[in-house]
This record gives C-alpha cells, sequence and structure tokens, in this order.
C-alpha cells in the first residue's frame, strides 16, 4: 500500500485525554529527526576543521626539503583546499532524506545528503545522493517501491528540521512507533510552489524517478534527453553532472565536463546548481564563447543564421583558403637592392600545387610554398650577380631574402599566414571573395547577400562554429606559437626574477625548500589556467571526458561539428525539445541532426511531466502546439490551480500607458518572484522604453531584477512566477518558427500569465479570449 501522508493524517499519539494528537506525533518526529540532523553537522564541522588543520599545516611546512617535497605540499594542500570547499559547499540542507527499508529481519535506515559522511569507525552516518545506496530513494514508486517501506523528506532551514513528509509504500511494516510519527506534506509540490529567485536552485531532494534514470544513465555514449517544457532537463542534466563527476571521479576530473547552454544570461541562470551540490569543476560556455579569445553575444538575422548554420558553409570556408593560395597573374617580381628578382609564373604553380597537396593546413603547409619561392629566388638573384651557389648557399641566400619587407609583402600576397579571424573577417568583407567561394559550395547569390558585412563588424554567435571550423582548415599559424612561445620564456624569466626578490626580502634562502623558479611556478599554477576547467576553457583543442547540451534543438549543424571536436568519444548528453526549436538552422529532429556524427548510436529517454507550468497555463501552449506542431505532444503538467491566465486588449498606442500599470500590479501580486515581460524582437526597445524600472538587456545582471523585457530568444531555458506576454501576433509572425517562440513563451510562466494584444487574439489563444 501506498500512502501520501498529510498532516491531519497521523492518529496515533495520544493526548492527555486519550484521543489522537497529530501535533504531538509531529512534534516527536521532528525531535528525532533533529537530534540526528545535529549530530551529521557536528561531524561535518569536525571534518571541515580536519581539511583546514591539514591546509594550514601544508603551507605552513615550508622547512626542510628539496623541490619534490615543495611539489607534494602543493598537492596535500590543494586536494584539502578542495575538500574544504566541498565541505562547505554542502552546508545548506546538508540532509534532505531518509528512507526505512525491509531489510532483514530488523529493516534499516538511511539518511540521505548532499555529500557522504563517515564516523570514525568508518560506519556510514549519511550517505551521498549520487551513492548506489540513495538510489531506492528516487527510485520507489508507488507501483514497485522494491523494499522501501517508508520515504521521509527533510525540510531544513539553517542547521534546524522545519518540516518533514512522508510518504509510505508499506504501513503494514511499519512499526507501531514509527506509524505514530508520520507526518507529511507532498514535499515536490512544497518545492514547486516557492517563489523564484532568478537563480535555479537544485532539487537534490525531491529528483522523481524518470528524471533519476536520466542522471544515472551510463557515461558511455550518446543520451539523448527530450522533453517538453518544464520537465526538469536542465536541472536534470545538471544533476548528472554532479552523478558522473562523483562515480567516474578519476577520468572526469582529468578530462572535465562540459555545459554548453544557449547564451550568458541562462549559464548564469544555472551556475549556482552544480556548487550547491559541491561542484565547482565544470566548465560552462555558451556557443558564443566556444573559441578562446572571442566572446560573442550579437545575434544574426534570420537569413544569415541559417547561412551560417548550413553544413554547405565547411565547403565554403575550404574554398574561401584555398582562394588565399594563389600564384601571381604573371612572373613573380621582387625588387631588393635595387635589382629586380623574377620567378616564373610556372614555377610558382609548381610550387603552389606541391604544397597542397601535401594536405596539411593551410598554415602548416605555407613553408613549402613560401621556402619553394625563396630558394627560386635566391637562385635568380645568385644568378644575376653572377655567383655560383651550393646547397649551403642557397639556404642563406634563402634565409637572407626571407628577411626582406619586400619579399615577405610579396610572398604574403600569395600565400598569408591567416588566423581564423582574419579570414573570415576579410571574406565577409569582400563580395567577389564570398561569391567565389559560395559557388564552389553550391550556395547561391543570396546566401552571399546574407554573410557580407562591414569589416569592422562585431562577431555573432553564428560566427563562431565558422572561426573553428576554419582554425582547423588553417592549422597553427607556426609565427603566432612562436611567438607565443618567446612570450612565455620571457614571463617565465620575469617570474623566477621576481620570486627571487620575494625570496630575499623574506629572508628564505633556497635552503628553505623552495627556490626562485618553484616559487614561480606555484605561483603560475595558481594563476589562470590552474583548475581542469580553467584549463580546458582557455584551449580550443581541449577534449572533455563528457560534453552536456543544453537547448541543444537550437544548434545548427556547424554548431554541432563545433561541439564534437571536442569530444571525440561522444560521451555526450543531449537535452532538449525539438518543438521549441526557434533557431532556423536548428534541429527538425534528433536523427537529423544526430545522426551524421553518431550514425544512429544515441539513446534516447522522454520526460512528460512539466513541473513548471500550471495545468491551466499549459493547456494555451498546448493549443499553440497543436497549431503549429500537431505531431508533438505537450507535456502534461503536474499541478494546477491558482490564477487563471488572461488576454487584455489595449489600442496602439495603449500599449505605453497600460503596461507600466500592469506590470506594477503583477509585481504585488507575486511578492518576492520574479516578473518577464516577453516581446517580439522588432518591439524591445519600445517595450523597454515603456518600463524603465525594468531591466532590458540579457545580460546575466538582469536576473537581480525583478522584472525584466525579454527576447523570447533571450528567455529561453528561463522561468518567471509572472509573464506578461506583449504582441502574440508579432511573435507568431517574427519568423518561420514564430509559432515555436509562443509556445516557449507561454511556457516561461510558473505561476501566473497576461497576454497583452492590440489587435485580434491569434486564433490558437481563442481559449483566453472568452475571458476577456
Ligand atoms: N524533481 C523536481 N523537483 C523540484 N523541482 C523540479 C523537479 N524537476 C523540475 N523541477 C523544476 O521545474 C522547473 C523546470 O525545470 P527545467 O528548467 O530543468 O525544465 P526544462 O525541461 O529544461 O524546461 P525548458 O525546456 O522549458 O527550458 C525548474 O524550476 C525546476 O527546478
Amino acid at each position: 500500500m501506498h500512502l501520501r501522508q498529510t498532516e491531519s493524517a497521523p492518529a496515533a499519539v495520544a493526548s492527555p485525554d486519550g484521543a489522537p494528537d497529530p501535533d504531538a506525533a509531529r512534534r516527536a518526529a521532528l525531535r528525532t529527526e533533529q537530534d540526528y540532523v545535529t549530530w551529521l553537522y557536528a561531524r561535518l564541522d569536525v571534518l571541515r576543521e580536519r581539511a583546514r588543520e591539514a591546509l594550514r599545516e601544508a603551507h605552513g611546512r615550508g622547512g626542510a626539503g628539496h623541490r619534490q617535497a615543495a611539489i607534494e605540499r602543493e598537492v596535500t594542500a590543494d586536494e584539502q583546499a578542495r575538500l574544504l570547499a566541498r565541505l562547505s559547499g554542502v552546508e545548506r540542507g546538508l540532509c534532505f532524506g531518509r528512507i526505512d527499508r525491509r531489510d532483514g529481519a530488523d529493516g534499516a535506515t538511511y539518511y540521505i545528503g548532499r555529500a557522504g559522511l563517515r564516523d570514525e569507525e568508518y560506519e556510514p552516518l549519511l550517505i551521498d545522493w549520487r551513492a548506489p545506496a540513495a538510489r531506492p530513494f528516487y527510485a520507489a514508486t508507488p507501483n514497485s517501491p522494491g523494499d522501501v517501506v517508508r520515504r521521509r523528506h527533510l525540510h531544513l532551514r539553517d542547521r534546524r528540521v522545519v518540516g518533514i513528509d512522508d510518504e509510505v509504500f508499506d504501513l503494514d511494516r511499519m512499526s507501531d512507533t514509527d506509524r505514530a510519527t508520520l507526518v507529511g506534506e507532498a514535499a515536490l509540490l512544497a518545492a514547486l510552489r516557492r517563489g523564484r529567485t532568478g537563480r535555479m536552485g537544485d532539487i537534490v531532494a525531491t529528483i522523481q524517478t524518470e528524471q533519476d534514470r536520466v542522471i544515472r544513465s551510463g557515461l558511455p555514449g550518446t543520451l539523448v534527453v527530450q522533453g517538453g517544457p518544464g520537465t526538469g532537463k536542465t536541472v536534470a542534466a545538471l544533476h548528472r553532472a554532479a552523478y558522473l563527476l562523483y562515480t567516474h571521479r578519476d577520468t572526469l576530473a582529468r578530462r572535465g565536463i562540459l555545459i554548453v547552454g544557449p547564451n550568458t544570461t541562462f549559464l548564469r541562470y544555472i551556475g549556482d546548481v552544480l556548487p550547491s551540490l559541491g561542484e565547482t569543476d565544470v566548465v560552462l560556455a555558451s556557443v558564443g564563447e566556444l573559441v578562446p579569445g572571442v566572446t560573442a553575444t550579437a545575434v544574426d538575422g534570420h537569413e544569415a543564421a541559417a547561412v551560417k548554420g548550413d553544413r554547405r558553409m565547411v565547403a565554403l570556408l575550404t574554398a574561401a583558403v584555398r582562394d588565399r593560395q594563389r600564384v601571381p597573374d604573371a612572373d613573380l617580381t621582387v625588387e631588393v637592392d635595387d635589382m629586380v628578382l623574377r620567378v616564373g609564373r610556372d614555377v610558382c604553380r609548381r610550387a603552389r600545387d606541391a604544397a597542397r597537396a601535401s594536405r596539411r593546413p593551410h598554415n602548416a603547409a605555407r613553408p613549402r610554398y613560401v621556402n619553394e619561392l625563396l630558394r627560386a629566388l635566391a637562385r635568380d638573384q645568385a644568378a644575376r650577380l653572377g655567383r655560383p651557389l651550393d646547397e649551403e648557399d642557397l639556404r642563406y641566400a634563402a634565409g637572407a631574402l626571407a628577411e626582406e619587407p619586400a619579399v615577405r609583402t610579396a610572398l604574403d600576397a600569395l600565400w598569408p599566414p591567416l588566423t581564423p579571424q582574419r579570414l573570415l573577417r576579410e571574406l565577409f568583407a569582400d563580395r567577389a571573395a564570398l561569391r567565389s567561394a559560395a559557388r564552389a559550395a553550391g550556395l547561391d547569390d543570396a546566401c552571399c547577400d546574407a554573410l557580407h558585412r562591414p569589416a569592422g563588424s562585431p562577431w555573432t554567435v553564428g560566427d563562431v562554429p565558422l572561426l573553428d571550423e576554419a582554425a582547423e582548415l588553417l592549422g597553427e599559424d607556426g609565427s603566432a606559437a612562436r611567438a607565443a612561445a618567446r612570450a612565455a620564456e620571457r614571463r617565465r624569466r620575469e617570474e623566477e626574477w621576481y620570486a627571487q626578490g620575494v625570496l630575499e626580502i623574506a629572508g628564505l634562502t633556497e635552503t628553505a625548500g623552495l627556490d626562485a623558479a618553484a616559487l614561480a611556478e606555484r605561483h603560475r599554477d595558481r594563476g589562470p589556467g590552474r583548475t581542469t576547467a580553467e584549463r580546458a576553457g582557455a584551449d580550443r583543442r581541449w577534449v572533455y571526458g563528457h560534453v552536456i547540451v543544453d537547448e541543444a534543438q537550437e544548434l545548427s549543424a556547424m554548431a554541432w561539428r563545433m561541439v564534437l571536436r571536442r569530444v571525440p568519444t561522444r560521451s555526450m548528453t543531449v537535452v532538449g525539445d525539438v518543438a521549441q526549436t526557434g533557431s532556423p538552422a536548428g534541429a527538425r529532429s534528433w536523427g537529423e541532426m544526430l545522426d551524421p556524427h553518431v550514425g544512429g548510436r544515441w539513446r534516447e529517454e522522454r520526460l512528460l511531466v512539466n513541473y513548471r507550468t500550471p495545468a491551466e497555463i499549459m493547456a494555451v501552449a498546448a493549443d499553440v502546439l497543436a497549431a503549429v506542431a500537431p505531431a508533438q505532444e505537450p507535456p502534461e503538467s503536474v499541478r494546477s490551480g491558482g490564477t487563471p491566465p488572461r488576454a487584455l486588449r489595449v489600442g496602439e498606442e495603449g500599449l505605453a500607458e497600460t503596461l507600466p500599470g500592469l506590470v506594477a500590479s503583477e509585481l504585488a501580486e507575486i511578492g518576492e518572484g520574479r516578473l518577464a515581460v516577453l516581446v517580439p524582437d522588432a518591439r524591445h526597445a519600445e517595450v523597454a522604453a515603456a518600463l524603465p524600472d525594468a531591466a532590458a538587456t540579457a545580460a546575466p545582471a538582469a536576473l537581480d531584477s525583478p522584472a525584466v523585457v525579454l527576447t523570447v530568444t533571450q528567455a529561453k531555458g528561463l522561468e518567471f512566477d509572472a509573464v506578461v506576454l506583449v504582441d502574440p501576433a508579432g511573435i507568431l509572425t517574427q519568423s518561420p518558427k514564430g509559432g515555436h517562440d509562443l509556445y516557449v513563451a507561454i511556457t516561461r510562466a510558473t505561476r501566473r500569465l497576461t497576454v497583452v494584444h492590440e489587435g485580434d487574439l491569434p486564433a490558437p489563444l481563442s481559449r483566453l479570449a472568452a475571458g476577456e
């Protein structure tokens, strides 16, 4: 039997007059749990103090030893610092659950929490939520409870137990005392009712069974998590990252986990979840940040986005690179020391073809071409001077010519060293170059028009996969790598010199176990690039142990190529909803997107329950989905009730007058929560001007504001207690995927939805018309 107890249900502890006393039962249960929780925190304090002490000792142990000993101390200190960070991260809500199992004759009780704790005898006091022993806490359902007799949720405020919820799966197996102290209220619904803060919270206490399957799915291969809005795809994927780090720490600590999200605001929104689970060593990046050194936030128009995401851009870029490998129109002539040196055009052509035939990337193949031409120039120079040349002379003369500015300019014009940035900047600013490359790729002039732009334009998100593709085609620019190595060597010497000064000032001699080189290295390691995540984030060619892609339906074919380069093992979690695709280059089906890369070898989990949007609002969204994508099923809302969604008609000039009052009254209704005004792209500035008190940028700080004006693209993945949706017809018609945008906009609301419209309500929203 399964029983979800309510607070009024327990009826076994008697009051003095013999009547059942539920309050006494509740107090008794709270006391028991408080005692245990107090004990757990005491243990946590002890472990933290030990880690702190070990850290102090590692830092303080300056004394004897050589460089090896210094490094060992550093490693110990590093480990203790991580342990301390992990133990500090789990302070809030340390223990959130308990299961009573039918283990053996007596049964057994296990407490579940954010971290595993053991006593001095190594007996478990608290089970880490990711450990196999915690699984029944999440997996037990009324239909298949396994050996779980009762699941209890504990609600903590600071270190105090302030509430308990019980789910009983087998009342007959419970002892009389335990039955007497049953208390409860559905923990999940309590969690869902909380106001939004602008930051996603963890759900470690209320993970649902279907989500648990996603979280604990094995590390190898590609897992697709498909689910409608609010089904917990994002939050489950983040818990999966924590679970994988716990279960495969060795592999993943070395290679790291990358989480790709749609934009920096979204990343900020989800950024607290992993630290609250004690995990910090993860790289979070938007598609626009995946090439180190470039931060792209500008967004392309629909045409440009569609072309840039098209797989044929590979052929276009390949052709564009080939176009930069030229032979002169006539013989090559260069003036050096008042003498005109000449190399025949056919010699240039042969040299270029040989360099291309090496099949090396552009920058790596360049020396073949350049060296061949330098030798030809040197031979011509010697002939004109009437000097014979042996092989050594030839090498020397070619080297000397390479230093001549006129020679360098001439050779750079034929086969320039290229960075991805330079290639793209110059290509997009040059219509003729674009046409030539596009023709080779089978793209028409309209595509060229969509790509063409002035040279100084900012990088867009759609450019970043192209920069990454270009980096592959170009290879490392050897000169840049050499310059970087020289700069690094210079820095190393300066740091050592500085470190020597520090040692002298501190009166520490080399016999103190730390010489200047070791001290410099230690400080260098402390700087950027110290943790796996930091090193990985700064290296375009880093290979991750696992990659999670959120809102994955928005990624174009070119963006997938970029992401997949970072995970050749294809150990990935792909999270999204093809019914929410807004990008013109995004996914229509997972097979279409993934099959070219993983050859059909991906597995899928579906999430079907919406934890965000109440049923009344979801009914409106379902009408929209039925109109724009009848084959897609909307998820089912876990809760109903609350304020019915409504529509509000205003005159055209009435928008600016209506919105401030409407937003103020909605804010008053939601109290501490968050509100978003969602608008068509073209009306963002107008609506933002009407609401000067609301944040109006998609910058991460906007999440701190009680009210924010956003386009639907900017609001993707986010949620708000109240949504004011302005001009639904404008959203519907703003792009070929406008219907999907409207679906996304409606499903951002957790409590209240108001649709403000000027003309007639679009047909899919007719359900709202009745209430006007
Ligand atoms: N098991 C759970 N317990 C408590 N809250 C949950 C649970 N699952 C999901 N939620 C909450 O539901 C909301 C929606 O979750 P999430 O953003 O992960 O959904 P999603 O599927 O990624 O949505 P979308 O596709 O619309 O972006 C969040 O507030 C999340 O915390």
